[in-house]
């Protein structure tokens, strides 16, 4: 494991060296990350370290607590080292949001019919519960008015109605707790097993308002849940930010490295805390529309292994095919919707390494050391000669929706198309494709902002971050098929800014989530749409809507008798 970043305490413009540091650790798919982040929202140090996955059988796909556990006390080891202690007063979690399943001691069970205890995650992305959340569906109960009408099977009361019909012996009897990952991190951390809001609102059917619905969990064969006061899936629920118990106990303090008794905050998932790292920094001087408009006018798309739209709004709106609203579930007293595309950098990692021209793009970009992504940039912008770059998929159409719609079709028997292959195996062929798939995934995130706008919302600017937007082919393409200007912050590592944050408000020294968002989210840089190119971006998402409209025929031609 190595550094990313350099360490440095300096401050620019003359400032004094701001005296606080909050610790940041975000759970992706793919990796931990961990950093030192000062009052400022200033990015002193940081950390990477993969975590394992298992994919036993299709459409399963597992994690391990315990390694995740390990690799948080890693990076975060990594990050402090030679800095003084005293100077940390908070530390803030975001993860992924999977189910992990534990006994009523608290060790690992399986969720997997291997027997296998050290695989007890079942990942968001998992989608063996398609039987379950059918079932769900038919029973159109009110609480799916507040996950865009439709449960996904990406949600925690599918994946637990399966594990109840399929691991009933060997992991439903004997569970005692049901976390969502960003809250069994919390509870490793403090000891205290209190859910964050942002998790039971979004992946939970928990309302901010109401609390739990009985009736739900018994219409979908779930009652047993309710016991005990919803003990095993949580029945202390706190706003993401609040402070837990009596902070980092010493276990986990060693472990991780960091002085016992610092402020652990309530956690987000980590779309929710890459929103809360971009969506409130000050615009001024940038030249953009929403410097005059409200907050709610920005959409934040968090793009990793998938790409999240969050859009907040002062009262409910209800985006059919767009998870939400849900109250104060990201910024408070905001309601929030939450658009998606499933797979997104796993989909454009899928189509370049699956293609016979990889080797190639491997051995040329490792020669020239550089990114697999920064080689087919810079190769794209050689084939394109005199014309802009995504013209060359005049003829090459993708639709991204390989594993399901999330929204706003929120249809989860979807498959990715593509029309225009020809015989061709080389790195030119490559490069197109790789093209035509960022492009893809850009057209859905302007289906998912149209979609939004028509129940609605009024948005103006969107507000990048995640993996992805460390690629500037990917940035440019969703202005230009946006229409609309992308912010990058300052910090790269922007969901990272989001976890500190939740640090920064559990330990006291901001007011609120709104003040401490203020202060340590910067703009970096404007990527404006190249409007000269939009009506040829027109006539692509034109083909882009008539391909979904062909799949359902194909499948209704199919089906038919
Ligand atoms: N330097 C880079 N340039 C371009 N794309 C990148 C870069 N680094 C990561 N990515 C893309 O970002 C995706 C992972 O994003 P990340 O935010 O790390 O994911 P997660 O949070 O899901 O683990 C990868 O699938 C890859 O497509
Ligand atoms: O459902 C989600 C957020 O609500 C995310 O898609 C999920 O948490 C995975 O995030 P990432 O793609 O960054 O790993």
């Amino acid at each position: 494991m190595k550094p990313l970043l350099s360490r440095g305490t300096m401050m620019s413009g003359g400032d004094q060296e701001p005296d606080h540091y909050y610790v940041g650790i975000d759970v992706g798919t793919g990796s931990v990350r961990a950093a030192l982040v000062d009052q400022r929202g200033v990015l002193l140090a940081f950390a990477e370290q993969p975590i394992k996955k298992w994919e036993p059988q299709f459409n399963h796909h597992e994690q391990s607590s315990e390694d995740i556990w390990a690799a948080c006390c890693r990076v975060t080891k990594e990050i402090v080292q030679g800095i003084d202690a005293h100077r940390i007063r908070g530390l803030g979690f975001d993860a992924t949001c999977s189910l992990v399943v534990l006994d009523k001691e608290f060790h690992p069970l399986p969720v997997n019919r291997e027997g296998d205890s050290s695989r007890n995650i079942i990942m968001w992305l998992d989608h063996r519960a398609v039987s379950q959340v059918h079932r769900i569906n038919e029973t159109k109960h009110s609480v799916l008015q507040y996950v865009g009408g439709v449960m996904s099977v990406e949600m925690q009361a599918p994946k637990l109605l399966w594990l109840k019909e399929n691991l009933r012996e060997i992991c439903w009897d004997k569970a005692g707790h049901f976390f969502d990952l960003p809250d069994f991190l919390s509870w490793k951390a403090t000891g205290v097993t209190a859910r964050s809001l942002c998790s039971l609102v979004c992946k939970w059917t928990y309302s901010a308002e109401k609390g739990w619905d009985d009736s739900f969990w018994k219409m979908i064969g779930l009652e047993d849940l309710i016991g005990d006061n919803y003990n095993k899936i949580g029945n202390l629920v706190l706003p993401p930010g609040a402070s837990l118990g009596s902070g980092l106990i010493p276990e986990a303090a060693r472990e991780l490295g960091l002085p016992s008794g610092i402020a652990v905050a309530a956690s987000l998932i980590d779309a929710h805390a890459g929103g809360l790292g971009v969506i409130g920094a000050d615009v001024r001087g940038h030249g953009l529309t929403c410097e005059g408009q409200p907050v709610t006018s920005r959409l934040a798309v968090i793009c990793g292994t998938s790409s999240c739209h969050m859009g907040i709004s002062k009262d409910p709106i209800f985006v059919p095919g767009v998870w939400g609203p849900y109250f104060s579930a990201m910024v408070p007293g905001f309601w929030l919707n939450e658009g998606g595309q499933s797979v997104t950098g796993k989909l454009i990692d899928h189509m370049v390494q699956s293609h016979p021209a990889f080797p190639e793009l491997q051995a040329k970009a490792t020669a020239r050391c550089q990114s697999i992504y920064a080689y087919l940039n810079s190769h794209l912008d050689l084939i394109k000669k005199a014309q802009p770059v995504g013209f060359l998929t005049v003829d090459l159409h993708v639709w991204p929706d390989f594993h399901g719609n999330r929204s706003p079709l929120a249809d989860l028997t979807l498959k990715g198309m593509v029309t225009g292959l020809t015989l061709s195996r080389d790195l030119d062929d490559l490069a197109v494709l790789y093209l035509a798939t960022i492009q893809a995934i850009a057209f859905g995130t302007r289906f998912i902002i149209e979609t939004m706008e028509a129940a609605g919302h009024s948005l103006s600017t969107l507000f990048l971050c995640g993996g992805l937007s460390k690629n500037p082919l990917f940035v440019q393409m969703h202005a230009d098929i946006t229409g609309m200007p992308v912010v990058l912050s300052q910090e790269v590592e922007s969901v990272l800014v989001g976890a500190a944050i939740l640090g920064a408000c559990a330990s006291g020294d901001f007011a609120s989530v709104q003040e401490a968002m203020a202060r340590m989210s910067k703009v970096g840089k404007v990527v404006f749409p190249e409007r000269a190119d939009k009506k040829y971006y027109d006539k692509k998402y034109q083909v882009f809507l008539r391909m979904v409209e062909h799949q359902k025929e194909y499948s209704a031609i199919m089906n038919g008798s």
